[in-house]
């Protein structure tokens, strides 16, 4: 196996529909077209490579897509298109990511742990480590629903480095905790680092990104502007923070809404269609290009949209299903119904033979 890389992200999108109510949601199901509702792209065309035993630090402004690629990259949510290979399990630490809110502390740390895959005897093996870890008293017997968002991060970030990850994915999970928890934190990842492991790490924070990351990927309103070196990384983006303070509130207000608007009208066919044509230049002999590319873009990606077919089929099934409800609420046989289509709405007794009815009294 290629060991170049232990996570691998190739061309990803992630595509949302700005639906304005679930009726619109609705409607848009049964129309055959959706082009109506808007669409925002999230992510347009990100492709990285993290090696292992690196420590790749996100930065971004608000919104530009850190937590869309960190949750993909975890599989919590799924691409638009492109490939997510990611060797290794992997656990991430977001405030209160994968917490159920109606359980308590201590369920949410066995749920947790097994479904990270460890087995009962190994949880309670853990168990003392973890809460004393967590250190947030007896809230540990309280719905998680009850607590503040740092106790949230706490416990997340307790479960998630005592479950032994290969690959640990921090997004935010430091900004909200205090200071002696925020180093008992600075420690862990620093331990974890030393053992090899693998790190995402999503923060506003320039400084922690400094003092923890190998390499840093500059997210920009869903596109990515730079990846390399910590120090010139960081260096350009607060170039860029530098220069966007510096506009006035009507120019910033602009370029953001710019910005958005690119996002609005991204057009995915496009993109797929540069793809193309970059990789046909780089090998002008390979005549499977497009397919290869076709390929890579939707062979590993699960539709969250019907196509149209399915969606006339489902409409079909659920007219039919509507249709034999009525039929036997109606209590007449189905060819009655076909030969009278309108005896649907009328109760049987009306099609019957009126003396039939007379003859009880
Ligand atoms: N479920 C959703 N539906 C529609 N848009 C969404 C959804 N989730 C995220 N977005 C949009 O995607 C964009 C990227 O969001 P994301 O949370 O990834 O940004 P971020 O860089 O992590 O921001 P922050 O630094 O504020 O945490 C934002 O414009 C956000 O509004």
């Amino acid at each position: 196996m290629d060991n170049a890389y232990k996570i691998k992200v190739q061309n990803v999108t992630k595509e949302y529909d700005l639906y304005k109510s679930q009726s619109e949601k609705l409607r848009s199901f049964f129309s055959l077209s959706n082009s109506k509702v808007p669409h925002f792209w999230s992510l347009m065309g990100i492709s990285l490579e993290i090696k292992p035993g690196e420590t790749l630090g996100l930065i971004g402004v608000n919104g530009s897509g850190k937590s869309t690629l960190s949750n993909i990259i975890s599989g919590i949510i799924p691409q638009t298109t492109g490939i997510v290979d990611v060797r290794g399990d992997t656990s991430i630490i977001a405030i209160g990511a994968g917490l159920r809110g109606n359980l308590t502390g201590l369920e949410n740390i066995r749920l947790k742990a097994l479904m990270q895959g460890l087995t009962n005897p190994e949880i309670d093996a853990l168990m003392d480590d973890i809460v004393s870890f967590a250190d947030i008293g007896d809230f540990l017997y309280q719905p998680v629903k009850s607590y503040s968002s740092g106790m949230k991060s706490r416990l997340g970030f307790s479960i998630a480095v005592h479950v032994n990850p290969d690959i640990l994915i921090i997004d935010e999970a430091l900004s909200v905790g205090d200071d002696t928890f925020y180093q008992k934190c600075v420690d862990k990842i620093a331990e974890f680092k030393d053992e090899g492991k693998t790190i995402v790490f999503v923060s506003h924070s320039l400084k922690q990104i400094e003092i923890l990351c190998d390499r840093v990927a500059w997210i920009h309103y869903g596109t990515l502007k730079e990846i390399g070196a910590t120090d010139k990384v960081v260096k350009d983006y607060r170039a860029f923070t530098k220069w966007f303070k510096a506009q006035t509130k009507k120019e910033k207000k602009h370029f953001q809404r710019q910005m958005k608007e690119n996002q609005k009208a991204f057009d995915i066919d496009a993109y797929q269609k540069q793809v193309t044509e970059e990789r046909q230049q780089a090998d002008p002999d390979n005549a499977n290009v497009a397919a290869a590319v076709k390929k890579d873009f939707y062979g590993s990606v699960i539709s969250e949209k019907m196509s149209l077919s399915n969606r006339i089929l489902t409409t079909v099934v659920g007219v039919l299903f509507v249709l034999i409800c009525l039929v036997n609420i109606s209590g007449h046989s189905v060819s009655q119904v076909v030969e009278h289509p309108s005896s649907i709405f009328q109760p049987e007794t009306v099609l019957h033979d009126p003396n039939a009815t007379t003859s009880t009294k």
